[in-house]
Order: structure tokens, then C-alpha cells, then sequence
């Protein structure tokens, strides 16, 4: 894992990691990991390729050689994301390409093939690690563990408006159903189950708001002499 320090944030879909770790990652100066795009990336290719989601020697073939780069545009604040050449941001962030990438991520061989790309994102001046098992696996020496909850009705409702707000239709049940279908998958597969690490600190952000999310996980950095 090199030198540098790593700080992870693990949760269910909807708990506000990704926004809590742009924020750290930017207020820290850190580096940005965001391994739930790794999966979804391998659901994508499958789906270019017309490989099934159950077939596990091509899953582990595509998982290996993932062709993609992580660009910053010029003037913009997020991440385009090319897969074999296709500029694929937003089709990556669907519903659809999450719930595949929770069946691809079940797979122990395609895990295992995502691996150290995952630790190759460890560089100065630190990492913030996005995920399901950033604490419990990935990352079992992170200095700071952080694994985000909330209700399941209070995902549902943070992804539907997130979703009302980008002008795209939306059924809030359906949403929910998706989110609970989605828990017990990543919670109750066999290898690498979405779990806080014993050393964890969790914090429920059902009543809380994302600057008081922030503020309690930059208090445990400094706690920690992270910053
Ligand atoms: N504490 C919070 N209070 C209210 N809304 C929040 C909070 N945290 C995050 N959100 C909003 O909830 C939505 C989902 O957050 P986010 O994408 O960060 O979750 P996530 O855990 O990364 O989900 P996924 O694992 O599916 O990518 C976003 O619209 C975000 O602005
Ligand atoms: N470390 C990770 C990250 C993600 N996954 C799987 C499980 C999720 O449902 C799916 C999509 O993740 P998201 O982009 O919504 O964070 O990928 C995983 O198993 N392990």
C-alpha cells in the first residue's frame, strides 16, 4: 500500500459516500477512489460485448483488461470516464449499470482481477477509498475506516430526487425496491459482503445532513492526525 495514508468510507447505495468522499478528497488535496465504478465498468463492457452476467471466465477476462481512462476536462469539476475509447459518465451512473454491476460484483474470481488496481490508486499525498470493502479487504491497514448507513426510505428518497433533479422520470417504489434488492446482495454474497470492518467508525446520516456528515469524518481525520 506504499506510505501514504488511506482513509476509507464503505456504506449501501444512497448512504452519501460519493459525495462525502469528493468532499474530503478536495478539501484534503487527496486522491479519489472510486471502486463501485470499477464494477459498474464491468457490467458496461459485458453489456458491449454481449457477455452474460453469470459467465465468469469472460467477466474475469474483461475485469483484467479493463481498457479505461479517468479524464479531468479542462474547465469542469467531475470526471469523464472513457471505456475502450467511449465516453461512458453517464451511462455508468443508471440504475441498471448499478444493479448489474452488484450481480458481476458477487463474483470472487472478478473481485480478485480488480484487485490491485484498486491499490494502485494508493499515491501522495493520500487516498480516499470509495466502496463496499475498502476497510474490510482492499484496505485492512487504512488509518481511518468510516462506513456511512441510512434508511432504506431515506435512499430511496435521496435517489429519486437526485434523479427528479437531473429531469429524468422517476418511481419512488421502484427505487426502493431496487435499493433493498441491491443491500441484500452486496450484504449476503460469500466473498467480500458489504460489512463495517471491527474497526470502523459508522455513522446512520438518515437526520443528518451532508456538511454534518463531513464535519464528523473531518474531526476523526484530525482525531487521527490526518490533516
Ligand atoms: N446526508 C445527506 N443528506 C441528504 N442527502 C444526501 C446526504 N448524503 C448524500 N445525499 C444525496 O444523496 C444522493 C446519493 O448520494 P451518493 O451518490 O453520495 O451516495 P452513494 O453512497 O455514493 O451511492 P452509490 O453507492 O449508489 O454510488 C445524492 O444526491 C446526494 O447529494
Ligand atoms: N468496493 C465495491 C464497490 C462496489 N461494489 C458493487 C456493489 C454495488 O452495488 C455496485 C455499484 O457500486 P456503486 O457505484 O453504486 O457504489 O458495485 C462492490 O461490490 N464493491
Amino acid at each position: 500500500m506504499g506510505n501514504f495514508p488511506v482513509i476509507t468510507v464503505d456504506g449501501p447505495s444512497g448512504s452519501g459516500k460519493g459525495t462525502i468522499c469528493s468532499l474530503l478528497a478536495r478539501e484534503l488535496g487527496w486522491n479519489l477512489l472510486d471502486s463501485g465504478a470499477l464494477y459498474r465498468l464491468v457490467a458496461l463492457a459485458a453489456r458491449h460485448h454481449g457477455v452474460a452476467l453469470d459467465d465468469e471466465s469472460a467477466l474475469v477476462v474483461l475485469a483484467a483488461h479493463l481498457d479505461v481512462q479517468f479524464e479531468m476536462p479542462a474547465n469542469q469539476n467531475e470526471v469523464s470516464i472513457i471505456l475502450e475509447g467511449e465516453e461512458v459518465t453517464n451511462s455508468l451512473r443508471t440504475e441498471e449499470c448499478g444493479s448489474d454491476a452488484s450481480v458481476v460484483a458477487a463474483l470472487g474470481p472478478v473481485r480478485d482481477a480488480l484487485l490491485e488496481r484498486q491499490r494502485a490508486f494508493v499515491s501522495a499525498p493520500g487516498l480516499i477509498a470509495d466502496g463496499r470493502d475498502m476497510g474490510t479487504v482492499v484496505f485492512p491497514q487504512a488509518q481511518l475506516k468510516v462506513y456511512l448507513t441510512a434508511s432504506a426510505e431515506e435512499r430511496a428518497n435521496r435517489r429519486y430526487n437526485q434523479l427528479i433533479n437531473k429531469g429524468l422520470g422517476a418511481s419512488l417504489q421502484a427505487i426502493l425496491v431496487d435499493i433493498q434488492a441491491r443491500d441484500a446482495r452486496d450484504m449476503n454474497r460469500e466473498v467480500a459482503p458489504l460489512k463495517p470492518a471491527t474497526d470502523a467508525i459508522s455513522l446512520d446520516t438518515t437526520k443528518l445532513s451532508i456538511e454534518a456528515v463531513l464535519a464528523a469524518v473531518l474531526d476523526q481525520a484530525r482525531h487521527k492526525g490526518l490533516r
